[in-house]
């Protein structure tokens, strides 16, 4: 248990230290040999895909139990989590509401307790299914999401210090991007039917500015984001990516990231993120298909957003620079919230605001686009931010009502030229194998995915 964290409010709980909710056939929620499997066709006819959403209760702080914060959340199983005497809104249309609290229930696809482990959150959070969608050429989104000091950073890649001086592969106290990667060159090592190639890339956006975490020699010097044609989304230029041929490589990568971000002390977080960071891994997997030299490459792509948390100033007691960082932190996590209600809400068809920040600009493919996304909710469970986990878990809530639409990304390569294919998977009728699920080549612009 790392330091400033209460450990009787873990052992408090009784009931084991996971809640899951299995959809009948749904993606997530899978077991540790589940996930193993490759990811399966999504339904027929469906094409569509809900953001999963998964919350990280962490246990009362040091500081919580001090002060004696009352552990208001509860466990009633199945995915479900309930708020005890969240506040409702004032002016409400119960009469003397502005004082008044009302329990609120939750679901998700899974609710991990305070108990739950950094081994928990990989083999029952879905990621393990995203990793292998990943390696299939779906494009694959992770983010946090929650207050400051509610366990985003903890969750993702572990607690403070873990990354100064040696690290250790094995440490129980990794997150779920280390054990991702690990997950990742065990799936790689299962395929040798294609030749695969890892790049990476690290960046945080501070203060609306994209600085490259692997590249701290060109002084924190801000990169553009630009709206590409050619793939119809943004990207951020000149950004460095690693060759990664090993997992070392990949572990190498995420420690220089960790070490060049941003981090900063406040009332409520003594190592608090200020800025938002994405880790990407760009996953090829190449394959000749044919004696003539005609290959397919598969695009897929596994980003690891930590989102800075939200922050009420007047409790982190935020002053000059950290009070900058607060604005600029809020108001980008304000228009990925504005993103998130219209995109959640099938009558706002209209315009999604997210060329608004740096950070929607970056997510707008994982929310709403082709890729497979899994948000993690994080929350304290102290009355004192009851108002700060009801607002996490609202917008949670939201996010689950998004539908992307994922699809593989392919490029065909000839001998002699290269041009670029949209690839479904869906059911192929052949004399030989009658109906099956299999891959079809088609013309970009006619993509269907079945
Ligand atoms: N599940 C957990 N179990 C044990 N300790 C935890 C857990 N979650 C968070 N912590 C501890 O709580 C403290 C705050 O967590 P962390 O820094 O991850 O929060 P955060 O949400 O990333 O905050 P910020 O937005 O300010 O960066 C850290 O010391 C962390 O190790």
């Amino acid at each position: 248990m790392p330091e400033g964290m209460n450990p009787s409010s873990s052992q408090s709980l009784s009931r084991g230290h996971l809640s899951v909710y299995s959809r009948s056939g749904g993606s997530l929620s899978d077991s540790p040999e589940d996930a193993a499997r490759p990811a399966p066709a999504p339904p027929p006819g469906s094409g569509e895909d809900n953001i999963n959403v998964v919350v990280r209760v962490r246990p009362l702080s040091n500081k919580e139990s001090k002060a004696k914060d009352n552990f208001v959340v509860q466990f009633p199983g199945n995915g479900q989590l309930l708020l005890e005497g969240a506040p409702l809104p004032a002016g409400g249309s119960s009469p003397g509401s502005g004082n008044a609290t009302k329990s609120r229930l939750f679901s998700f696809n899974a609710v991990f307790e305070p108990g739950a482990t950094q081994e928990d959150v990989l083999n029952y959070s879905g990621v393990r299914r995203l990793i292998s969608m990943a390696v299939e050429g779906f494009s694959c989104t992770v983010f946090c999401y929650g207050q400051t000091g509610s366990g985003k950073t903890h969750t993702l890649t572990g607690p403070p210090g873990l990354f100064d001086g040696q690290v250790d592969p094995q440490s129980p106290d990794h997150g779920l991007v280390c054990r991702s990667f690990q997950f990742l060159f065990q799936q790689l090592r299962e395929r040798s039917d294609f030749h695969f190639v890892l790049k990476a890339s690290f960046l945080e956006i501070y203060n609306e500015k994209v600085i490259d975490l692997l590249n701290p020699g060109s002084a924190r010097k801000p990169l553009a984001v630009r709206w590409s044609k050619k793939s119809r989304g943004f990207f951020v230029e000149n950004l460095f990516t690693v060759d990664c041929e090993e997992l070392d490589d990949l572990l190498a990568v995420l420690e220089e990231g960790m070490r060049n971000r941003s981090v900063g002390s406040h009332g409520m977080n003594d190592h608090s993120s200020r800025s938002h960071t994405i880790l990407t891994v760009h996953i090829a997997a190449e394959r000749q298909m044919s004696e003539d030299g005609v290959f397919i490459s598969r695009q897929g792509k596994l980003n690891f957003v930590d989102l800075a948390g939200s922050e009420m100033t007047k409790k982190t007691h935020s002053e000059g620079k950290t009070l900058e960082e607060a604005n600029n932190i809020n108001k980008s996590l304000m228009v990925l919230g504005y993103c998130i209600a219209s995109l959640s809400d099938p009558k706002k068809k209209g315009h999604i605001p997210y060329r608004d920040s740096k950070l929607t600009k970056l997510l707008a493919d994982s929310l709403a686009g082709n890729g497979v996304t899994l948000m993690i909710a994080c929350i304290s469970p102290a009355k004192s931010n009851m108002s700060e986990s009801l607002n996490t878990l609202r917008y949670a809530a939201r996010a689950k009502k998004i539908r992307t639409k994922p699809i593989i990304m392919m490029v065909r390569k000839g001998a002699t030229h290269c041009h670029a294919v949209d690839v479904h998977r869906g059911p192929v009728y052949t004399p030989a194998r009658g109906l099956h699920w299999s891959y079809a080549v088609v013309p970009r612009g006619q993509m269907a995915y079945r």
